[in-house]
C-alpha cells in the first residue's frame, strides 16, 4: 500500500474540511467531522490489512507458528474422541473401557471403517473376508529374505508394505468399494508381515494363516508356530483393540496428509508407519523395555530417575500430548502385565513399571501413557522388545484406514504455511564472489 492509497482514503474528509474552510459547504456538525474522519481511518486501517493478508501468499507473516500444532483443529472427524482432561477415550462414540471388556478386535475394526458396530451377520461376513486377505504375495516374502536382518522391524514392515501395493492390482482404484477392500485387506495383512519378519529374521519360515483361529489368534500362530491358548488370544485382542486408533495422533494426520494429496493407500500407510516408528510416539514401547532391562532391578530405579533428570532426559513411556490425566489405556494394559507377571512367574518386570510409574511421577508430574505397560505385558507374551511397535501397526492400521477413508470423503489437500523467518529477498553473489 503507498502513500497515495492512505491519502485517497483520507481525502474525503480533507476536502471536505476544506470546502467547508471556504464556505461552499454548510459548516457541519463536529461529531459528523470526527465521524467521517474516523471512518476513512478505519477504511485505511482495513487496506494495510488486506494487503498484509496477501502478503501471507508468499508465506511471509506476522503471525507466530503453534510449536508442534499442538491445540491446533485441523480436520472435522467422526472417528475418535481424545479427552485429554477427564482421561476419556471414545471410538465412534463407545467407551474404550466397554470396548476393552465387552468387544473383539474385528468388530473394533469394523466399527472404525464403517461407523457402527456390526450385527451377528455383518460380523460373520467381515471377518470372512479378513480371513479371505490373510495370505500375502509371495514375492513380499521372497523379498524379506534379501533384507538385513539386523534392520529394525519397523523398517522391514515400511518397505513391505510399500511393496503390497505394487502387488495389489486394485492399488491405484478410485472407487470407495475397492478404497474399503484395500483398508480390511490391510488390517488382514499387516499381521501377517509383521509375523514374517518376526520368523524370518529368526531365521525359521513363516507360517501360513489359520482360517479356523479369530484374528487375534492366527496372528499369535503367525508369529509362534502354536496354536495360542485363549488367554493368549484375549490377551493380544486386547492389545489390538487398545492401539486401534488415537484421533489425529502424528502417524494419523500423517496418513491424512499424504492421502489428501490423492496418491494411492498403500503410500499413506507407508508413511503413517515410518511416522509411528519414532520413538516420542509408538516406537516409545520398545524403549521402555530398554529401560526396563538397563534398570535390572526395582533397586536401580531411583538413581536411575535421578540420572536421567539430571542430564534433562526423557522418560520413556510417560507423557502425552492431549492427556494431562491418566491415559485410559493404561490402566488395561497394567492389570493384564500384573497377571502375566504372576502367571509366569517373573512378576519383576511388572513391579518395576510399578515403582518407575511412582517415582517418575513424583519427579515430572507426567502419567504413564499407553507406551508404558505394553512393554512389560508384550514381554511376559514372548514378543521381542523391537517387534512392539509392529505389534501397535499392526493395530492402528485400522485407525489409519477410517481416517484415510474420510479424509477422501469430500478432500481437501492440507497445506498449512510457514512462518517465515528466513532473509529478506537478496541479490544472487556469483561463486566467484562468495
Ligand atoms: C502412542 C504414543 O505416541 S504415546 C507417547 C509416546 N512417547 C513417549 O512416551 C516419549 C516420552 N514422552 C514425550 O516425549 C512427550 O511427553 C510427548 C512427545 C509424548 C508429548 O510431548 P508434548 O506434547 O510436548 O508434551 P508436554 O507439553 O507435556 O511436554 C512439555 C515438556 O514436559 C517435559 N516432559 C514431557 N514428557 C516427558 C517425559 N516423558 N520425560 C521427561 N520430560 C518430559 C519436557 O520438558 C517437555 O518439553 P520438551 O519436549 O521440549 O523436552
Ligand atoms: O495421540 C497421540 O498423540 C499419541 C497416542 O497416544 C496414540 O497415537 O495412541
Amino acid at each position: 500500500m503507498t502513500g497515495l492509497d492512505i491519502l485517497g482514503d483520507c481525502e474525503f474528509s480533507i476536502v471536505c474540511l476544506i470546502k467547508v474552510g471556504r464556505g461552499l459547504l454548510s459548516k457541519p456538525e463536529p461529531w459528523f467531522v470526527i465521524a467521517n474522519l474516523t471512518v476513512n481511518l478505519l477504511a485505511v486501517v482495513e487496506k494495510v490489512e488486506s494487503v498484509q493478508m496477501s502478503a501471507d501468499d508468499v508465506e511471509k507473516t506476522s503471525s507466530e507458528a503453534v510449536k508442534g500444532l499442538k491445540g491446533i483443529i485441523a480436520a472435522d472427524s467422526s472417528i475418535c474422541l481424545v479427552n485429554g482432561t477427564e482421561g476419556k477415550l471414545l471410538y465412534r462414540g463407545y467407551n474404550i473401557d466397554d470396548l476393552a471388556e465387552h468387544a473383539t478386535f474385528e468388530e473394533v475394526s469394523y466399527l472404525l471403517l464403517n461407523g457402527e458396530l456390526p450385527n451377528a451377520g455383518q460380523l460373520a461376513e467381515y471377518q470372512e473376508s479378513l480371513k479371505q486377505y490373510r495370505s500375502i504375495p509371495s514375492e513380499l516374502i521372497d523379498a524379506l529374505k534379501t533384507l538385513p536382518t539386523s534392520a529394525p522391524p519397523m523398517a522391514l514392515l515400511r518397505t513391505l508394505t510399500s511393496m503390497a501395493g505394487v502387488y495389489d492390482p486394485d492399488a491405484e482404484s478410485e472407487s470407495s468399494d475397492k478404497r474399503l477392500q484395500i483398508s480390511i485387506k490391510l488390517i488382514s495383512q499387516i499381521p501377517t508381515i509383521v509375523a514374517a519378519i518376526h520368523r524370518v529374521r529368526k531365521g525359521l519360515d513363516p507360517v501360513d494363516p489359520d482360517p479356523s483361529l479369530c484374528h487375534a489368534g492366527n496372528f499369535m500362530y503367525m508369529l509362534n508356530g502354536e496354536k495360542p491358548s485363549e488367554d493368549a488370544t484375549r490377551a493380544m485382542d486386547l492389545i489390538l483393540t487398545l492401539h486401534a486408533e488415537h484421533g489425529l495422533n502424528a502417524s494419523t494426520f500423517t496418513s491424512r496428509v499424504i492421502i489428501a494429496t490423492l496418491p494411492d493407500i498403500y503410500s499413506a500407510i507407508t508413511g503413517a508407519i515410518g511416522a509411528l516408528k519414532g520413538k516420542l510416539h509408538g516406537g516409545a514401547n520398545t524403549e521402555v523395555l530398554k529401560t526396563l532391562f538397563e534398570i535390572g532391578s526395582v533397586d536401580n530405579i531411583a538413581p536411575y530417575v535421578k540420572k536421567v533428570r539430571e542430564a534433562k532426559g526423557k522418560f520413556m513411556g510417560f507423557g502425552h500430548a492431549v492427556y494431562q490425566v491418566e491415559d485410559p489405556r493404561a490402566k488395561h494394559l497394567k492389570e493384564l502385565s500384573r497377571r502375566l507377571g504372576e502367571e509366569t512367574g517373573e512378576p519383576k518386570w511388572y513391579e518395576m513399571s510399578i515403582e518407575m510409574e511412582k517415582l517418575v511421577y513424583a519427579e515430572i508430574k507426567r502419567n504413564c501413557n499407553v507406551d508404558f505397560y505394553s512393554a512389560s505385558l508384550q514381554h511376559y507374551m514372548g514378543i521381542p522388545g523391537d517387534l512392539f511397535t509392529c505389534i501397535f501397526a499392526a493395530s492402528r492400521i485400522a485407525g489409519w484406514c477410517a481416517h484415510i477413508l474420510e479424509q477422501l470423503d469430500g478432500n481437501k489437500i492440507i497445506r498449512p504455511k510457514a512462518n517465515y523467518i528466513g532473509y529478506e529477498e537478496r541479490p544472487y553473489v556469483s561463486v566467484s564472489e562468495r
